[in-house]
């Protein structure tokens, strides 16, 4: 077994409650109140703007020309595609550029981002791509079930959210992510293996966090 399929095996009770998680089986079945979906759009924009920053650190660390232009690719992919949506999804539901930028972070999305940027600061190129994989693994593997449920890609608020995170791109950042992290540790000893599990594990659960912080519209009380 790869050391990613490990990863996902041992995380499968996070991951399965992210799944079952209200915030994202109402995306799926049209239902969740817009003003959830508003307070999730906002703050994910911050944390956006946070993983930009954990690719710049990918390509600093990137230990060939290759793995730098690759990293340097996704870090301007997050800024212009997947914050454009976010841009675009803003606009229609009546929510300005200035307050998507001024917008406070909520007390899950400072210390999920945080959380990422200092283990990609102090640790390996491993160590960061274990903190940013679930977000891009999750998200593909959330959106690839739900594009399975009749209607869920051409609802009029939520079908876009789900088209983007089901479409191929964004299995291929996971399945690149996978790659390098299965390569990454293909060499490296036990203590270190449990170091990265730790931290994917960690992400996971934060992945859950902000699903109920959103659902829940809950700031810092
Ligand atoms: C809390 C939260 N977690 C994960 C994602 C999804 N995501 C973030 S960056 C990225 C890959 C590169 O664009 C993906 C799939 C999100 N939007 N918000």
């Amino acid at each position: 077994m790869s050391f990613t399929q490990y990863l996902r095996e041992k995380a499968d009770s996070i991951w399965q409650a992210n799944h079952k998680h209200p915030f994202v089986q109402e995306i799926g079945s049209g239902t969740l109140d817009i003003e959830a979906f508003k307070y999730y759009m906002k703050q994910d924009y911050l944390y956006l703007i946070e993983y930009s920053r954990v690719f710049a650190l990918g390509a600093v660390k990137a230990p060939d020309l290759e793995t730098m232009a690759i990293f340097s690719n996704y870090l301007q992919s997050t800024l212009n595609e997947e914050m454009a949506l976010h841009r675009s999804y803003a606009k229609r539901l009546g929510i300005s550029e200035e307050e998507l930028e001024n917008e406070e972070p909520a007390a899950t999305t400072l210390s999920y981002s945080s959380y990422m940027i200092s283990e990609a600061q102090k640790g390996s190129l491993a160590h960061l791509i274990a903190a940013i994989l679930p977000c891009a693994w999750s998200y593909a593997e959330i959106g690839q079930t739900l594009a399975t449920i009749p209607g869920a890609m051409d609802h009029p608020n939520y079908g876009e959210w789900v088209q983007m995170y089901q479409s191929e791109e964004f299995a291929e950042i996971a399945n690149w992510l996978k790659q390098q992290l299965d390569s990454l540790t293909a060499s490296v000893n036990e203590k270190e293996k449990e170091q990265l599990e730790a931290i994917f594990i960690r992400s996971s659960q934060f992945e859950y966090l902000f699903w109920e912080m959103s659902y829940q519209q809950r700031s810092w009380t």
